[in-house]
Parts: structure tokens; sequence; C-alpha cells
């Protein structure tokens, strides 16, 4: 089963990455998405073989976010798949069946696809507002959770579901009992001065028994 809490890298360089990466990881976070947007290749291949083995020492996991031939070139465990990247049948006939591979979604019927189509889990949102990502898809609130949840529910799909998007520590009991398997996060972990005791929490409150 995957851990319930992925970190989703941030930071402007390869040498920002690796500190806020190694940061993520010597607090306890043992789930890594690569997250390097417009850089040179050169650089995201130097980054990636870098996160890479850091994760290795650290046992986490690591996936690639939209790169499917950088996640397959370095290895990696995975690779994060958005509505506008490779679709998802198709990285999967190219990863094969003991790679990780997850899929961006906003709506019940992305659910169903990705499902569909072999994503091993999805990333549902965004919750709210962020500053992380540019040109966001329609904010889904406590309610858009709740409503897709249901139809999932309803439909029989059990795909574990990542909430993401500007999510805090307050919201994980909320959003916990709409369904979600975990979260998704990158300006919660990067901006906090003391990660340690975040992780804690978070992971309390991401493995605390929840009835749905
Ligand atoms: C876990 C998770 N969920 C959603 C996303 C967003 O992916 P995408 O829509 O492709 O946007 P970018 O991250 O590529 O800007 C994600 N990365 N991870
Ligand atoms: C990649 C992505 N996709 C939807 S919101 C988001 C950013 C999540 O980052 P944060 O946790 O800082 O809001
Ligand atoms: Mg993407």
């Amino acid at each position: 089963m995957y851990n319930k809490l992925q970190y989703i890298s941030q930071g402007n360089t390869i040498e920002e990455q690796l500190y806020n990466i190694h940061q993520a990881l010597d607090a306890g976070c043992d789930w890594i998405q690569m997250r390097f947007k417009n850089q040179t290749a050169k650089d995201t291949f130097a980054l990636a073989e870098a996160v890479k083995f850091l994760c290795e020492e650290y046992l986490a996991n690591f996936i690639v976010n939209d790169d499917l031939h950088l996640a397959e070139l370095i290895a990696a465990d995975g690779v994060h798949l958005g509505l506008t990247d490779m679709k998802i049948d198709e990285a999967r006939a190219i990863l094969g069946n003991t790679k990780i591979i997850g899929g961006t979604a906003n709506t019940f019927e992305d659910i169903q696809n990705h499902a569909k189509n072999g994503a091993d889990y999805i990333g549902l949102g965004p919750f709210r507002f962020t500053n992380t990502k540019e040109k966001l898809s329609p904010i889904l609130g406590l309610s858009g959770y709740f409503e897709i949840l249901q139809k999932m529910k309803k439909n029989k799909i059990t795909i574990p579901v990542f909430a993401i998007g500007g999510i805090t520590l307050k919201d994980i009991n909320p959003l916990m009992e709409t369904g979600i398997y975990g979260i998704a996060v990158s300006g919660l972990i990067t901006e906090n001065d003391e990660k340690e005791k975040l992780i804690q929490q978070l992971n309390e409150k991401l493995y605390a028994k929840v009835i749905v």
C-alpha cells in the first residue's frame, strides 16, 4: 500500500530542489515527487539522478512529474501524469505493471478514465487556490471532494485518491472524512521551519482511523 503523504518538490535551481527534498526526507517524508518545471533536459536529468540516489539512501519512493521517459531512463519508482501529459494507458504500456503511475483528476469522469486505463492512484484537485501551480483547474473545495468520492463509492471505484492544492494541517480531518486516501503537498512542507514536527502531525491525522 502507498504512503498517505506525498511531497511534491519545489525550487528554481538544482540546488534549491535538492535542499528542499533532502529536508523533507530528513523530516520523515517517504514519498517524493520531483517537480522541476521549465528547465533544460540536462539539468532535469542531473537533478533526477541526484534525487534517485537520495531517495534510495532514505528508502523513499521516488516518482517524476510529467516526464515518463525520464522516469524510465533513471529507473524511478514511477511517474505522475497530468490531464495534458501522456495518456495513462500509453504510459502503462511503456512502464509495465511494476511502476507507479499517478494521474491528475478534477472530475469524477477523469477518475473513471484513469481507473479504467490502469492508473495506480489519483491526484484530485485543486482543493483550494495555491500559488504553487499556474493555470489551476476549477477549485473543488470540501463539497467537491465529497460529491466525487460519493460517486466513486456508488460506482465501486476503489483507486486511492490523494487530495492536492493548498492543503494545510487543519484540512486533513475533514478531507479524510470524504473518503480520500491521502494528500500530496508542496508549499506546506517546503515553507515550514519545523518539518519533523509537521510531518509527524500530518501522519498522525492521515493514519488515524476514519470511518466513512
Ligand atoms: C499527486 C499529484 N496530483 C496532481 C498533480 C498535478 O499534475 P498536473 O496537472 O500535471 O500539473 P503539474 O504538476 O504538472 O503542474 C501532481 N503533480 N501530483
Ligand atoms: C501540482 C498541483 N496540482 C494541483 S495544485 C498543485 C500544487 C500543490 O502544491 P501546494 O501544496 O503548495 O498547494
Ligand atoms: Mg503535469
